[in-house]
């Protein structure tokens, strides 16, 4: 929708109205067709402005409408018809111009903006590219090198940066809406044809071919598969080589590969996930909208390990007053410093004061008496973390939450050390912990609604994406990544190398293959999980069969790796082979080769060819029935949780929307049928074996994703 007015007598005000963002829907381009036509037919008007409700232009095309049929004016043709207007259009950007709002303000005849507004063309992060004649007009107004880091990345560009580009006719601190109505009033004498962009010549630099194929290399190299910034690439060419017309064309055909393919689709899903992800619900019944979070001024970090070091950061940078608590004085003078650096990087990075003075270091747990929150971040053992928690309840007011950072141990088992349990709640970073945007808000039986949103709501003010999920080994992130671990070992004992299964899920979008991840995390922190298990054992004398542990086919391939010191990337040796300890250049190595000869020649296993399906079907697979058994146990409340915790928390390519998304992509029956004939060739192995949850959705005849959540009610309902 969107609304008429006649200020100052002789300009037609047109006001986007579509909250919360005034998005280009059916019904606003429709209002904006109709009243465009009135204010151009009004004799008394001689110029237009258009700007949206509530101090926000625009949030650019309706995104929900792109998954139905479309309706309403078409947004190229109206866009046209403002440029091709008879009388000054100007555009009032207040808050944001993105995507097709940009667009609209790039059809306009002047842009004024206020100092705080942002402009950006983010369609490639929703696997498109600026479809309403953004990538044909931008490089027009602002030349070819500009244009393309704009379109490319998405990123979204300040006022002052957008005036400096000349993307903006002008600035201000005041209200824009009045500003663009004198500016409209003073240009409606003005000649227009300048002002269309469209048949501006394209700012091109001499080496024109040379930037093209430079940045299309870097966009092939960081895309990770993923054919919207190509094409976004592709369509700028075109307004740098061919007349607008064709380009327009370029751009049409460009937009409909996008429009259809599979990566929109769930790139669009994956923008709707992340804020779905915010509305948390527990078993209980709590919600997001019923639970209120209480304000936390005051935090403490225990333990300044490489995690404590990130989460201090991380809090530090964010606003809060930290105390940062390490017993070894040698460790705590080594943490200082290296957080010290940490906030001074990030302070240039970001042209802002270092926040040094918001961290009070000690060494006793007695000076986090008066925080609202402590963060343990101790090293993963249980007894050392039991003996923390204890000391924490003795030590902080009985309001303090108490939240530990924990990646997988029981919440519930700490929670019970303390006085107020229900104070106790899972924070899960992942490091590096002030750069990764994922934070897993754990709740035990008995954590409170009002520390969930408590954590829940200081994620968001760290810059987290904050996903609320149940107590169980691992949580979601790590508990489906041990299927997946798993079967890649179980790969490279049936014939594979690591080469090649990285490879795989390299080619697949993985950032990193699983070994290569591997070496870069460091072999020895599973191990020692595994040892502490009872699962690694150190001494073959213990009498248990070296590939079957409590029941189940078990690779001790990890294990003897460790045993020979090689932990990864730190020392120098893991699956593969660095120049030196610390290098990050992976290397095949021979050794590993004949290793792995050896131990299938030990084991009598005959090496079989593997291919590329069998890699991804059983690495994915296995992973993916997990996440279903997560939804049946009530683990994550709905399948776009578990998205968002692999795409932020474990490199899952975006474009292909998370893997409970990507099993919808490939159909469930088909992943039920894959998982059916591995399980029935490897029926030691149960995380192959199709869950309850997976079948039942099958025999409902595989309702889209977003219906999913209707059975796994039923499901739980009858357990
Ligand atoms: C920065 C934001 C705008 C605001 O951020 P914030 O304040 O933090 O708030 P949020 O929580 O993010 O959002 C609040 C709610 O608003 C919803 N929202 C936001 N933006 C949109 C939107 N654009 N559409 C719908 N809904 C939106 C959001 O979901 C929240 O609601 P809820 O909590 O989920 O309920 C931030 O929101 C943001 O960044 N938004 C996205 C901005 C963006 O990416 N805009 C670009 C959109 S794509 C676009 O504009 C494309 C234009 C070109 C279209 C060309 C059309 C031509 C079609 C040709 C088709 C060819 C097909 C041929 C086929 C054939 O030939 O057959």
């Amino acid at each position: 929708m969107a609304q008429y007015t006649r200020v100052s007598g002789s300009v037609g005000l047109i006001t986007l109205q579509s909250p919360p963002v005034n998005a280009l829907s059916a019904a606003v381009r429709q209002g904006i067709v109709d009243l465009m036509q009135r204010a151009l037919s009004e004799p008394e008007v001689k110029s237009v402005v258009i700007c949206g409700q509530n101090g926000i232009f625009c949030g650019g095309a309706d995104i929900k409408e792109f998954g139905g049929q479309m309706s309403g004016p078409p947004l190229i043709p109206m866009i046209h018809a403002i440029e091709a207007a008879s009388k000054p259009v100007v555009a009032a950007i207040e808050g944001i111009a993105l995507g097709g709002g940009l667009e609209l303000a790039l059809g306009c005849h002047y842009r004024i903006a206020h100092s705080k507004a942002r402009v950006g063309l983010p369609e490639v992060t929703l696997g498109l590219l600026p479809g309403a004649g953004g990538s044909q007009r931008l490089p027009r107004l602002i030349g070819v090198p500009a244009a393309l880091d704009l379109i490319t990345t998405g990123r979204h560009v300040t006022a002052a940066e957008a005036l400096k580009f000349g993307l903006v006719d002008q600035i201000t601190d005041h209200n824009t809406v009045n500003v663009a109505v004198k500016f409209a009033q003073r240009v409606a004498d003005q000649p227009l044809d300048a002002r269309r962009i469209s048949t501006h010549p394209c700012l091109c630099p001499s080496d024109v071919a040379v930037l093209f194929e430079e940045v299309m290399q870097r966009v092939r190299r960081t895309a990770r598969g993923a054919i919207a910034p190509i094409a976004c690439v592709q369509a700028v060419r075109a307004a740098a080589t061919l007349p607008y017309n064709q380009g327009m064309e370029r751009e049409r055909e460009l937009m409909a590969t996008l429009f259809t393919s599979g990566q929109a689709r769930a790139l669009q899903y994956f923008f709707f996930a992340q804020r779905a992800v915010g509305r948390w619900s527990m078993p209980s019944g709590a919600r997001w909208d019923t639970s209120k979070p209480r304000p936390v001024h005051k935090a403490a970090v225990i333990g300044l390990g490489t995690m404590g070091r990130g989460i201090t950061v991380a809090l530090a940078q964010a606003g809060f007053s930290v105390v940062a608590v390490e017993t070894q004085e040698k460790q705590l003078m080594e943490a200082k410093q290296a957080i010290s650096g940490m906030l001074e990087r990030g302070a240039k990075r970001r042209g802002v004061a270092p926040a040094l003075d918001k961290i009070n270091y000690g060494r006793n747990i007695q000076s986090v008496a008066d925080v609202d929150l402590v963060i343990e971040a101790v090293f993963e053992d249980m007894a050392l973390k039991k003996k923390v928690f204890q000391q924490l309840s003795a030590v902080c007011k009985p309001s303090t939450f108490l939240c530990s950072n924990t990646s997988g141990l029981d919440i519930d088992q700490l929670a019970c050390q303390t006085r107020n349990p229900e104070l106790v709640v899972g924070m899960h970073f992942f490091a590096p912990a002030h750069v990764m945007k994922l934070l897993e808000v754990v709740y035990g039986p008995k954590s409170s609604p009002l520390a969930v949103a408590t954590a829940m709501q200081l994620g968001k003010k760290i810059g987290k994406v904050s996903v609320a999920v149940g107590n169980c080994r691992g949580f979601v992130g790590n508990r489906m990544l041990k299927p997946y671990l798993e079967q890649a070992l179980f790969l490279l004992e049936e014939g594979a190398t690591p080469e090649f299964v990285d490879q795989v899920l390299e080619e697949f979008g993985f950032a990193m293959g699983v070994f290569r991840m591997s070496d870069l995390s460091g072999l020895d922190v599973g191990w020692k999980v595994r040892l502490a298990d009872g699962l690694a054992m150190p001494d073959p004398t213990m009498g248990q069969p070296t590939r079957l542990r409590q029941g189940r086919r078990y690779s001790p391939l990890g294990d003897l790796l460790c045993e020979q010191g090689r932990f990864g990337q730190k020392t120098g040796r893991g699956w593969y082979q660095y120049d030196k300890p610390g290098s990050q250049v992976a290397k095949p190595d021979p050794w590993l080769h004949s290793f792995l000869d050896e131990y299938r020649a030990r084991h009598a296993l005959v090496a079989h060819r593997i291919d590329h399906q069998e890699v991804l079907e059983r690495c994915l697979y296995s992973m993916i029935n997990e996440g279903f058994r997560i939804l049946e146990d009530g683990i994550a409340a709905g399948p776009e949780d578990i998205d968002v915790i692999y795409v932020f928390g474990y490199s899952w390519p975006r474009h292909r929307g998370g893997p409970m998304f990507y099993a919808a992509t490939v159909g469930l029956n088909k992943v039920l049928e894959r998982l059916e004939h591995y399980y029935q060739a490897h029926p030691d192995v149960p995380s192959l074996q199709p869950c309850h949850l997976l079948r039942k959705l099958v025999a409902s005849g595989s309702p889209p994703i977003q219906k999913w959540r209707e059975v796994i009610k039923k499901v739980r309902s009858q357990l």
